[in-house]
C-alpha cells in the first residue's frame, strides 16, 4: 500500500479541544493491491477455503478494508496534537459503503473533523473521511482532553435485552492484532506490553478495527449473507478485548439489516452494533 498526501496545513494550535471541531484534514490518495486486500481479509478471520476473498483471481474486497486506507486520517489528527495518541482509545466507528472496492486500484479521501463532545474527563472526537467508495467516520475516546466547556453529546444508547435472533461463537486468535498491524495501523498498544501497560492494559490489545472487522465477517456468515455485500456498518467499543479471546456474536433481528453486539468474559466487547448488506452477488 502507497500513501500520497496533499496535506491542508494547521493555521495554528487550537486552544482546546473543542476547538478542532471542523478542522480540515486534507486529502490523501492511497494505492492498493490484491495481496494488500487478501493480507487484510486474513488478518480478520477469512478462512482459506473462502476463495473470493483470499484468492487474486476471484478476489470480492471486503468492504471494511475501506478503514485501513482511511487510518491515516485519525492518525493525522493525532499527529496534529488533537489528543495524545499514547492515551486515546477507538470509541466506535461508522462505515457507509458508496461502491465496491476494485482488487486493486487508487482511492482518494478528504478528511476532517467532525463533532466534538465535552465528557468531562474525557473528549470524544469525530474523524469523517470521505471518498467515492465509502464514508468512515471515528470516534475517538480521548482521557483528559475534556473539560472545555463543550457539549457533552449524545449518551450511551441503551443495550437490548432483547433474546438474539441468532448467535455464534467468535475465536480470535493469538496473533491476531501482529498480523493486524501490517494491514497499516502500527499502534503500539497492539504489539507492545509497555505501552499497554501505560493505558493501564495487562497486555497489548486487539484493534478496535480488527475486532469491527471479525464482526462484519461473522455477521454475513451467520445469516447467509456475502460479507463483500457490507453496505453499513456501525458499533461502539465498549470493552477492550485480548488476541486470544473468544467472543460471542449476537445478531438481533432478520433479514439484511441486522443489530449485533459482542461479548466476551461477560463484558460487552462491541455494543449496538448495526450492519447491513445488499442482497447477494453471489461467490465468484
Ligand atoms: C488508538 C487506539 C486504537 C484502538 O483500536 S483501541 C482498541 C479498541 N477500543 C477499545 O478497546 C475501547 C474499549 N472501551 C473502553 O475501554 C471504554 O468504553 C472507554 C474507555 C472508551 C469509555 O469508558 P469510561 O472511561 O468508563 O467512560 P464511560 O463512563 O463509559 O463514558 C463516559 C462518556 O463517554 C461516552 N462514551 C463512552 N464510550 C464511548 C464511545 N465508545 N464512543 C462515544 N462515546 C463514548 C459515554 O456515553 C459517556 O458519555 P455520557 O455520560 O454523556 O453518556
Amino acid at each position: 500500500m502507497t500513501s500520497s498526501a496533499a496535506r491542508t496545513q494547521p493555521t495554528g494550535t487550537p486552544a482546546n479541544t473543542g476547538e478542532w471541531r471542523g478542522a480540515d484534514l486534507g486529502s490523501r490518495t492511497v494505492a492498493y493491491d490484491e495481496r494488500d486486500a487478501i493480507l487484510y481479509a486474513l488478518a480478520v478471520g477469512a478462512r482459506a477455503d473462502e476463495l473470493d476473498l483470499v484468492f487474486e483471481k476471484r478476489l470480492r474486497v471486503l468492504p471494511t478494508f475501506a478503514l485501513t486506507l482511511a487510518q491515516w486520517a485519525p492518525d493525522e489528527l493525532g499527529a496534529r496534537g488533537a489528543f495524545d495518541p499514547t492515551t486515546a482509545l477507538h470509541g466506535s466507528q461508522q462505515l457507509d459503503v458508496l461502491a465496491p472496492l476494485p482488487p486493486r486500484g487508487e482511492v482518494t479521501m478528504t478528511a476532517s473533523v467532525g463533532e466534538v463532545w465535552d465528557k468531562g474527563s474525557a473528549a470524544v472526537i469525530e474523524v469523517v473521511v470521505r471518498s467515492d467508495h465509502f464514508v468512515a467516520t471515528w470516534s475517538l475516546f480521548a482521557p483528559g482532553a475534556g473539560g472545555f466547556g463543550g457539549d457533552r453529546g449524545p449518551g450511551r444508547p441503551p443495550a437490548s435485552d432483547a433474546a438474539p435472533t441468532i448467535s455464534g461463537p467468535v475465536r480470535t486468535t493469538e496473533n491476531q492484532a501482529a498480523l493486524y498491524r501490517l494491514t497499516g495501523d502500527r499502534h503500539p498498544i497492539h504489539i507492545d506490553p509497555a505501552a499497554a501497560a501505560r493505558i493501564h492494559q495487562p497486555r497489548p490489545i486487539l484493534h478496535g478495527l480488527c475486532t469491527l472487522g471479525v464482526a462484519a465477517l461473522d455477521v454475513a456468515r451467520l445469516i447467509g449473507a456475502h460479507p463483500a455485500d457490507l453496505r453499513s456498518l456501525d458499533g461502539r467499543f465498549a470493552t477492550a478485548i485480548f488476541p486470544g479471546d473468544d467472543a460471542e456474536l449476537r445478531v438481533f433481528g432478520d433479514g439484511r439489516e441486522v443489530m449485533f453486539d459482542m461479548v466476551s468474559g461477560g463484558n460487552p466487547v462491541i455494543a449496538n452494533g448495526a450492519a447491513g448488506f445488499h442482497e447477494s452477488e453471489g461467490r465468484n
